[in-house]
């Protein structure tokens, strides 16, 4: 396959090195200091599919370029989602094709299944409380991370006492705390705790490096072409 890269930061880099060891094509590079290259200058032709991960500010409009000039497109930049009602109905205006996850790792959507799960089971019982913790790197520029976010509307769904999030302590029980922490160059912590007054039940999942989040865009970028739509890992892992 011929990827379009757009971002060659910690993830291009790590993509673009295990998508030449499973065989693939870097067709080009669009990136805000490593080329000066635009997405303008790719078409089908050129690339099968391009694979996005730059900056909260800018994916909304690589994602919509990439539509217009007809390419699918894999997206992993987080921070953006304000936008995502527009850039579904840009794909099915244009019918494109376009993939987001909050967090591409297999692991991850594991741990969302679960905590979808574990929610919906401990609502049934009083007297615990649910918080949500996630520990990155200080590079990271959106605070929570998209993951958090995810996991906490996971939660929302499941747990009917809490009705919304607060990115700090809880201000009421029908609050539930995202707590960001930033420590030099962790790659990614997801912690969901409930605490009783008697117990305490932990879901947490660790990211020991970004080969993980790699290789889940990469098995997104080899399913998305010839499909029609906007997709996610649910659909790609039928969870
Ligand atoms: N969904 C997932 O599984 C994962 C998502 N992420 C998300 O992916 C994004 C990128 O993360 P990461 O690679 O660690 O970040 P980096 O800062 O290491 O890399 C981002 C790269 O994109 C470049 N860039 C910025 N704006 C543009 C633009 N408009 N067009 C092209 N290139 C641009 C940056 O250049 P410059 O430095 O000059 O700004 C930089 O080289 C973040 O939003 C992060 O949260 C990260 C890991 C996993
Ligand atoms: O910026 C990162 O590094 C990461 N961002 C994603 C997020 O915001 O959830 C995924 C992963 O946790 C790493």
């Amino acid at each position: 396959m011929k990827i379009l890269l757009i971002g060659y930061g910690k993830m291009g880099r790590t993509i673009a090195a295990l998508a030449q060891q499973r065989g693939h094509e870097i067709a080009g590079i669009v990136d805000s200091h490593a080329s000066e290259a635009t997405i303008a200058d790719f078409t089908p032709a050129i690339a099968d599919v391009a694979i996005e991960f730059t900056h909260p500010d800018s994916a909304f409009a690589n994602v919509t370029a990439c539509l217009r000039q007809g390419l699918p497109v894999v997206c992993g930049s987080t921070g953006w989602l304000h936008h995502f009602e527009e850039a579904k109905a840009l794909t099915n205006e244009v019918g494109g094709s376009l993939f987001y996850a909050s967090n591409y790792s297999v692991g991850v959507n594991l741990f969302f299944h679960f905590n979808e799960y574990i929610a919906s089971k401990m609502a049934q019982f009083g007297g615990y409380d649910v918080a949500v913790r996630e520990i990155h790197h200080t590079q990271k520029i959106d605070q929570p991370s998209g993951t958090a976010l995810t996991t906490g509307e996971g939660i929302l769904r499941h747990f009917p006492t809490k009705t919304t999030w607060r990115n700090a302590a809880a201000e009421s029980s029908a609050e539930l705390a995202i707590i960001s922490e930033r420590k030099g160059d962790a790659v990614g912590t997801h912690i969901v705790t409930y605490s009783s007054d008697v117990d305490t039940l932990e879901l947490k999942h660790e990211a020991h490096s970004r080969t993980g989040f790699a290789l889940g865009a990469l098995l997104a970028a080899e399913w998305l072409p010839g499909r029609q739509g906007v997709f996610g890992m649910k659909d790609l892992l039928d969870l």
